[in-house]
């Protein structure tokens, strides 16, 4: 089911006091592609994602999600409804395991109070955290401790914690940072592997720019707020805006 809008951000400004991180942003995300989120430093762009996750509400705009309008509503009512996010600094919990934190992290009922609990028992939640698991390729690590796991690992960890919610869209901040370059090449077949194999849609922040380059279908490149260019990497990359404004500070 590709070629549907399931993201589509109207006019979108969030203003912090004197500060206007998005900038009347208008953009439409397809279902089942790979998009990038590209700019430079302070471009915009984590707050992108906390005004879609709900964390910030909008100061005007719309966003909305296979049609529905999502602005205004709590974090966990997003999440429930298919969004997915990573952080840009890793966020495991000490002395868990890594099958422990793929348990606790689905949503479920009216918010995340009683997550623990509930999803240990819960038969349904133990098969999906199983699925993504074996998915992950994380089967051998289970009774780890995640917060001591290698690098690359976590960040697996954290994208598998993410996936057991069994969201349509996931956002994911920077997952390369930090990355050696056997990691980033093998984050970038997994992640072709949950579009192609769980039909997910996939918004990504990155500066690293070979990675976006050669994993997204589509490229979005925001300065001080606003869309300054979009299209295939091919396309972005020969853009004289892009280029001064972000590529070409860069290398
Ligand atoms: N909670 C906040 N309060 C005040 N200002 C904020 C807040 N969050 C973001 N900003 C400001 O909004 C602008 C955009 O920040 P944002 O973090 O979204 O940029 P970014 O593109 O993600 O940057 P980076 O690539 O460095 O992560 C910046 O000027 C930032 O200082």
């Amino acid at each position: 089911m590709t070629g549907e809008t399931l993201l589509s951000l109207d006019r979108a400004t969030k203003r912090f006091g004197g500060i206007t991180a998005l900038d009347g942003l208008s953009f439409n995300v397809t279902q089942g592609e790979i998009v990038g989120v590209i700019g430079p430093n302070g471009a915009g762009k984590t707050t992108l994602f906390n005004v879609i996750t709900g964390a910030y509400t909008l100061t005007s705009g719309t966003i909305s999600y296979r049609g529905q309008s999502i602005g205004g509503l709590r974090p966990h009512r997003i999440a429930g409804m298919g969004i997915a996010r990573t952080f840009q600094n890793i966020r495991l919990f000490a002395s868990m395991t890594v099958w422990e934190h793929l348990l606790v992290a689905q949503p479920r009922g009216n918010g995340w109070s009683h997550l623990l609990p509930a999803a240990m028992g819960d038969k349904a939640a133990r098969r999906r955290a199983e699925e993504v698991l074996t998915f992950f390729g994380l089967e051998d690590l289970r009774n780890r401790d995640a917060a001591t796991l290698p690098y690359g690992l976590q960040r697996r960890v954290e994208m598998a914690r993410a996936l057991t919610a069994g969201p349509r869209l996931l956002l994911l901040d920077e997952p390369v940072a930090g990355m050696n370059a056997d990691e980033a090449e093998e984050l970038k077949s997994l992640l072709v592997a949950l579009r192609d194999q769980m039909g997910l849609t996939i918004l990504l922040i990155e500066h690293d720019m070979s990675f976006v380059m050669t994993l997204c279908e589509y490229l979005f490149v925001l300065d001080f707020g606003s869309k300054i260019g979009e299209g295939t990497p091919t396309v972005v990359r020969r853009d004289p805006k892009v280029l001064s404004a972000y590529l070409g500070d860069d290398e």
